[in-house]
């Protein structure tokens, strides 16, 4: 039989119908099963658009503010290892400002770097910072300085590195985006708080220091970062009065952040981006015997008043000596447990506070299980501008602890009126 005459068993046309449907089907499974094989970000990330599409949409399935933690955590990571290389490479370059505090290179460049970093991810975003570029504008050496360091100080991983943006372009744009945190603050809107280096004085001395960094919505801490490069990395490390002892970095530097009803956590402070932290809470202290815990205060005698915070310690029945150490690294040792108790006393009843200098020490603190309020009890109020105008000193403790300590520090305040 000619092989023309063979009768075909189906037809080829139907064949390639069925193939047709078939491959569709598989397609469009292929499609949905997609994101549930592989992750929603990972899908996402392989559409045009992506960075936009991933930022927008996926804030819904991400813990709230991952991005800005992200961003924060990485800002603070560079803008640490600019402070370092001040302090072991340079001259502080220390200029006084019009209140007599000291201000170095390294502040003016942290900032730059941090201002950098939050422009770049979140344009929209107000700024309150604690320096100004005035003086870098009428003195060329000084901004030529630093903005030598500032355009060579780099994350180790490129993208960490490209996350923040990349360079500054020059050393005019530097000076802008410092003046970019002039912000006059407020209870309206998103508003990062900037201390680049806090206890410039415990800084200078090679002591405790912390490069700081918060986000307020609407008046409100929503993630709060501390860099402290002089801390030991270990959280179980008891807590040693810290004047400036010219450590090497070797064990040193760990890196504070909390997101608010996340709770508070500890890493290393590295130059690359890392995995999360260890979880962080206060010591549980029995609220009816303070005698073992430990207080700390500032070292200098005009930012806390060390004679009101020893009469308030000896009421509680507090039998160890202060720890005097700088900067909001106080806030960060008693949010890992290594101190119980930090008071600040207004010295001059003028004096207030700035925002930067409490805003992530307050949440780090209180995602930990403390308490932070001022002498009165009320809870800082960072959304009425540039300070805490509304407050007077601050009393930080485990919550449970909090209300006795309050009592003792009216009961020495009142005595003295
Ligand atoms: N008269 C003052 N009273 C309270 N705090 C002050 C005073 N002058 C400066 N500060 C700020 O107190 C903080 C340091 O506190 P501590 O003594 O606990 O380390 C710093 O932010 C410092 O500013 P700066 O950021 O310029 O160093
Ligand atoms: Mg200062
Ligand atoms: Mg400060
Ligand atoms: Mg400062």
């Amino acid at each position: 039989m000619p092989i023309a005459a063979v009768k075909p068993k189906f037809n080829p046309k139907l064949k390639t119908t069925h193939f047709a449907v078939l491959y569709l089907i598989v397609l469009i499974l292929a499609i949905l099963l997609f994101p549930v094989a592989f992750g929603p970000r990972l899908f996402l990330s392989s559409l045009p658009f992506a960075s936009f599409i991933t930022r927008r949409t996926m804030s819904s399935s991400s813990p709230a503010y991952s991005q800005e933690l992200y961003i924060a955590q990485l800002a603070v990571q560079r803008a640490s290892i600019l402070t370092k290389r001040v302090f072991h490479e340079k001259a502080k370059g220390t200029v006084d400002k019009n209140d007599k505090s000291p201000v170095t290179i390294g502040d003016f460049g942290a900032q730059a770097l941090i201002i950098a970093a939050l422009r770049h991810n979140f344009p929209d975003d107000a700024i309150v910072a604690e320096e100004e570029a005035a003086q870098l504008r009428t003195d060329e050496n000084l901004k030529n300085t630093i903005w030598d360091l500032v355009r060579s100080t780099k994350l180790d991983d490129a993208a960490s590195e490209q996350a923040l943006g990349g360079a500054i372009k020059d050393a005019d744009e530097m000076l802008d985006l410092i003046d970019r945190g002039n912000s006059p603050g407020g209870n309206q809107g998103r508003i990062w708080a900037i201390d680049p280096i806090d206890g410039t004085k415990g800084f200078l001395r090679g002591g405790q220091y912390a490069v700081c960094l918060g986000l307020m919505v609407d008046g409100d801490v929503k993630v709060g970062v501390l860099g402290c490069p002089n801390l030991p990395v270990d959280d179980k490390a008891p807590l040693t009065a810290d004047i400036g002892s010219n450590q090497t970095d070797e064990g040193h530097g760990v890196l504070f952040s909390a997101v608010l009803g996340q709770g508070a956590t500890s890493r290393p402070l590295t130059a690359v981006a890392s995995s999360e932290g260890r979880a962080i809470s206060m010591r549980s202290i029995p609220s009816d015997s303070l005698a073992d815990a430990t207080f700390c205060e500032s070292v200098e005698a005009g930012h806390s008043a060390h004679g009101d915070q020893a009469s308030i310690a000896q009421k509680l029945g507090i039998t160890k000596p202060s720890v005097r150490m700088d900067s909001q690294a106080k806030y960060g040792s008693i949010a890992r447990g290594a101190g119980d108790i930090y008071l600040r006393l207004p010295v001059k009843a003028t004096y207030q506070e700035k925002i930067w200098d409490h805003a992530a020490g307050d949440l780090i603190v209180r995602e930990a299980g403390g308490q932070v309020t001022d002498i009165h009890g009320n809870r800082l109020d960072f959304g009425i501008g540039r300070t805490l105008a509304n407050n007077k000193g601050v009393i930080a403790a485990p919550a449970a602890s909090h209300a006795k300590v309050l009592a003792a520090v009216q009961e020495v305040l009142n005595a003295k009126q």
